[in-house]
């Protein structure tokens, strides 16, 4: 999805800053919060035994009980054309987001991603259903001024410098001018742009949009921050970055969606991920519920492999190809592997690498989206 940054939505942060006490800047409704315990004002009770995710980027990260966002069976239809004909864009999709989490949301193109995080972040209203944001409807202006948002290829004034493009952000959001100048330089700091403050936005590569865009949805310090494809083309070096970024945002404090196409990331940072095909539900949960914990096959780099030991082996090889002088066999994943590796080694090949492969999120996203070609708008 392609959103022009600024209208309507900073007008929405504009008049809640001034509604609620004339500087989204000081965060009077938004105190910095603390993943132990809710902020002041909060409806959230104490979690004293929070789940812990397992990854090595989600380690020790305790997560509140607190609900951030209540996506409640939304639909949406457009309607498009002169005959007004139906799409159903989202069917019906229901998640929610704790307090302290990163949250996935994946689909293949076509699925009502885009269209879900529109409904979430007020620019479209769901046909049925509802969303609330810390316990607001996600229409109200209090809600979404707790709320920051990188909308996919975020369209930035391109003749503004990056200090000038936050300090107008800053203006809409009602910050001072010393105040937004602050955060600016800042957050430019943490996203990597420190260096680029005074140079305009048309010089910048897409990586760098990107992590300006970023910074401009922080520039609230909101306590929830909505990321719709953040890696988007950009390159290894730069997804990495921008995935490194979305981790530091969590130990913060920040609750995060964050909707990717990139499923190893995904996989590697999100607590919890929901995958919608064609606009409903496919699957939810934690990440390491999703995948089956099996080991799929083993992955074998071996030299002095020979024709006998395949062979040998039976059915236990799946396949089995040289190059050069190594040998790389893909082995079962329900063998005996102690027994197998002794009839290899008594064979006289050496193992170099033996590596156990079991189920990615991409495999889970392939299963349960064979159909996606169908979904494609
Ligand atoms: N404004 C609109 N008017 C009509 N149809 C729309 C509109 N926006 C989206 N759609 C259609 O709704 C469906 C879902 O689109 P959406 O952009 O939500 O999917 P997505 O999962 O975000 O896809 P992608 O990964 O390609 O961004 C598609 O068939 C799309 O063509």
């Amino acid at each position: 999805m392609t959103l022009e940054l600024g209208p309507s939505w900073y007008r929405a942060s504009k008049s809640t800053a001034r509604s609620l006490s004339g500087s989204i800047g000081a965060a009077p409704t938004c105190p910095p919060m603390s993943l132990h315990w809710p902020s002041p004002g909060s409806t959230a009770r104490p979690a004293p035994s929070k789940p812990l995710a397992i990854s090595k980027n989600r380690r020790a990260v305790p997560m509140s009980d607190e609900i951030v966002l209540d996506v409640q069976d939304v639909a949406k239809t457009y309607r498009v054309g002169f005959f007004r004909k139906r799409v159903d864009a989202v069917k019906a999709v229901s998640f929610q987001i704790r307090r302290g989490e990163i949250y996935g949301l994946v689909g293949p193109n076509g699925a009502g991603k885009s269209t879900t995080i529109k409904m979430i972040t007020g620019l479209v209203r769901p046909d049925r259903g509802q969303v609330r944001i810390f316990g607001m409807p996600a229409t109200q202006v209090a809600a979404r001024a707790r709320m920051g948002f990188l909308p996919e290829n975020p369209n930035l004034y391109p003749h503004l410098k990056a200090g000038e493009l936050m300090r107008f952000y800053g203006g809409l959001l009602g910050l001072s001018r010393k105040e937004s100048d602050a955060r600016a330089a800042k957050l430019l700091e943490q996203v990597g742009l420190g260096h680029a403050l005074d140079r305009p936005i048309s010089k910048f590569s897409k990586g760098m949009k990107q992590r300006a865009g970023i910074a401009q949805a922080l520039l609230g310090d909101p306590e929830f921050v909505v990321l719709d494809e953040p890696q988007s083309g950009l390159d290894p070096i730069g997804r990495r970055e921008i995935r490194d970024l979305v981790v530091d945002l969590r130990r913060q404090g920040k609750t995060i969606l964050f909707c990717s196409h990139i499923l190893p990331d995904v996989e590697d940072i999100c607590d919890r991920v929901t995958l919608v095909h064609r606009g409903e539900v496919r699957e939810t949960g934690y990440i390491h519920e999703l995948l089956n914990p099996d080991v799929l096959r083993y992955e074998l780099f071996a030299r002095r492999w020979s024709p006998e030991l395949t062979a040998e082996l039976g059915d236990r090889v799946l396949h089995h190809f040289d190059i050069g002088e190594v040998s790389r066999v893909d082995l079962r994943g329900d063998i005996d592997l102690e027994e197998t590796l002794a009839l290899i080694a008594s064979a006289g090949a050496r193992v170099e690498s033996l590596q156990p492969q079991k189920q990615r999120l991409e495999d889970v996203f392939i299963r349960d989206t064979t159909d996606a070609s169908e979904a494609r708008p």
